[in-house]
């Protein structure tokens, strides 16, 4: 059986919890609580080297790296992956690709290290955010945005091609990541949002799933506001 490990406050675990519900394809769930520190254990070590999530283990094949394992279960569970989550037509499968490639460096990057200055970091530090590096990271995750918007969705309905595709999964999960920090990237970036209610037409009612315990977080904060 295919045990996977994960925690929902993680953008690449939420996008492997989407894509595994969606696809049906059966599986264990393992919850790897971060803020408890479970990553940090000596069983869990032996999961993931470097202590991360999300992992997966399937039936003594242990791998790590949401990509890497979004691959694997494309290519291992054929009957319940859908052709256009993982495209066999070598241009269109390219196309994915590019994507899960520039993805690293760029959307996750900026919206992470935006969500991690302004949110994380004085959370776990007791700190308050050094403003310096809020605003060098805003500008970072901004100028993504903007390639999302007049790059990626230029021509097409979806990340990769005119059907939804995991790199649509990857990308809406790093996207939710700093409204947890107060930055919704929908407003002001219509390609973007028009692109987001297709999405979550494809996605739900998984998505909204995945985003329960981010959503819980985002209400009580806005409440705390009022
Ligand atoms: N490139 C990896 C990223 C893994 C990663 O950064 N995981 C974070 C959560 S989003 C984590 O486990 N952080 C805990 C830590 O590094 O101590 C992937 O896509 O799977």
């Amino acid at each position: 059986m295919l045990k996977y490990y994960y925690d929902l406050m993680s953008q690449p675990s939420r996008a492997l919890y989407i894509f595994l519900n969606k696809t049906k394809i059966p599986y264990e769930k393992c919850k790897i609580d971060l803020a408890r520190g479970e990553h940090k254990s000596d069983e869990y070590s032996d999961i993931h080297p470097f202590q991360q999530v999300p992992a997966i283990n399937d039936s003594g094949f242990k791998l790590f790296e949401s990509v890497a394992i979004m691959r694997y279960l494309c290519h291992k569970y054929p009957d319940h992956v859908a052709d256009d989550w993982y495209p066999k037509d070598i241009a269109k499968q390219a196309y994915v690709d590019q994507y899960l490639e520039w993805q690293h460096a760029n959307t996750r990057f900026g919206c992470a290290m935006y969500f991690q200055h302004k949110w994380l970091i004085p959370r776990m530090t007791g700190s308050p955010a050094k403003q310096a590096n809020v605003d060098k990271f805003q500008t970072t995750m901004e100028n993504v945005l903007q390639h999302f918007e007049n790059y990626w969705l230029k021509d097409s309905k979806f990340v990769a091609g005119q059907e939804i595709s995991i790199a649509d999964i990857l990308a809406v999960c790093e996207l939710y990541q700093p409204a947890m920090a107060g930055y919704n990237v929908f407003m002001d970036h219509p390609r973007l949002a028009a692109w987001h209610e297709l999405v979550k037409l494809e996605l739900n009612p998984e998505l909204d799933e995945a985003n329960v315990i981010l959503n819980k977080i985002i209400a009580k904060q806005n409440m705390s506001k009022l």
